[in-house]
């Protein structure tokens, strides 16, 4: 452990001295204050750099066999339907699944859409929450079961399992809370969506069905690994052996779902879900932020270097701006 803290602080020296030897006249004129200050500035900076790095760091290169180009172009080739991004002032994303004539099943262009809504999302600095929802009161029905059958071919189906994977695994990552909006179905993929967000909200009568046994499949966008971590071995063991389906009730019992709402209809459902996650978006954006991020290294990383991410994003609030603020104030939580 500190073999690796020592390594931690040595590569972040290393990469202030880089720094300081591209500003390096500038930084020897200044006085051992203003010195200390841009030391820790750079330091503040790497440690951001590095956050920001693992966060978009995909699980799937080259080195894996993955083809990213080739697999982007016979995705081009199933068009329909679309990925829709608003985002609000209140820091809430709202990702629509919008193809509501296949119950908003994954068309490749769509897959190709998410990519591009993912990275806009990791660009926006103000974000603090995501709701990601189906159009027309169903969330989704999976992959466009056209784009199955086109791409039957083993190192196709491999290619478009990790290029979905890495996707998933670049919104799990956000720095953003984030919930799926659960109309409807979610099925096959769509189930697997679910789990790439932190909670899941359901409205009533709406289920969650991972129904790959009866495709002759398990997940493969992620699903199956992720849904141990929410339920347990033992209950996603059941829910893919069975292909069970997960109605409100017993989402809630396995911790699958935080709640059931109240609204079926989409306008309804949807201000349910904004007030629902509003109570933890609430607060300094950079806090919520941090607080995401903390968790995702503890949910994600082994416990040593967890704890070394929440170092690392412990350091960049503490003396901030929302730091400084909240001493200045009455420091009693009543
Ligand atoms: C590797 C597997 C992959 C993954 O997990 O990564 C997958 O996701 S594979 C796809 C898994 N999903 C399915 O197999 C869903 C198949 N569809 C159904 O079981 C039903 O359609 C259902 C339960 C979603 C909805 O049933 P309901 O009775 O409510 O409606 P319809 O069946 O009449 O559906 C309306 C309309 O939508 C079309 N549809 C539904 N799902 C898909 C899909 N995945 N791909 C393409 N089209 C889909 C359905 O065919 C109907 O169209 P229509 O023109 O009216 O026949």
């Amino acid at each position: 452990m500190l073999g690796q803290f020592a390594a931690d602080s040595s590569a972040s020296v290393q990469s202030v001295c880089k720094r300081l030897a591209h500003t390096g006249e500038a930084a020897c004129r200044s006085t051992s204050a203003e010195m200390v200050i841009f030391i820790w500035k750079n330091l503040l900076q790497t440690t951001k750099e590095r956050i920001l790095q693992q966060r978009r760091m995909s699980v799937y290169s080259q080195a894996h066999g993955y083809e990213e180009e080739l697999i982007k172009k016979k995705l081009q080739q199933f068009a329909g339907g679309s990925i829709n991004l608003t985002k609000e002032d209140n820091g809430i994303g709202i990702l629509t699944l919008n193809n509501p004539k296949s119950m908003n099943a994954f068309t490749g262009t769509m897959m190709l859409e998410l990519q591009e809504k993912v990275t806009e999302l990791e660009n926006w600095k103000d974000g603090k929450g995501l709701i990601i929802y189906g159009a027309g009161n169903t969330f989704c029905s999976g992959s466009d079961l056209n784009v199955v059958k086109a791409m039957s071919k083993f190192q196709d189906g491999m290619n478009m399992c990790m290029f979905m994977q890495n996707t998933l695994t670049r919104l799990m990552r956000l720095p953003l809370i984030s919930v799926a909006l659960v109309q409807g179905k979610a099925i096959g993929g769509g189930a697997e969506l679910t789990t790439a967000c932190d909670f899941r909200l359901m409205t009533p009568g709406s289920e969650i069905r991972f129904v790959h046994k009866l495709m002759g499949l398990v997940p493969g966008w992620g699903g199956g690994a992720r849904l141990v971590r929410i339920v347990g071995s033992r209950a996603a063991l059941q829910l893919l052996s069975g292909a069970t389906r997960v109605d409100t009730e017993r989402a809630l019992h396995l911790g699958l779902s935080e709640e059931t709402l109240s609204s079926s209809d989409e306008a309804g459902a949807l201000e349910e879900a904004r007030a629902w996650l509003s109570q933890y978006t609430e607060g300094p954006v950079s806090v919520i932020r941090a607080a995401k991020e903390v968790v995702a290294g503890g949910r994600e990383l082994p416990l040593e270097a967890a704890l070394r991410t929440e170092k690392d994003i412990f350091g960049t609030l503490w003396g901030g701006p929302a730091n400084l603020q909240a001493l200045a104030r009455s420091l009693k939580h009543k």
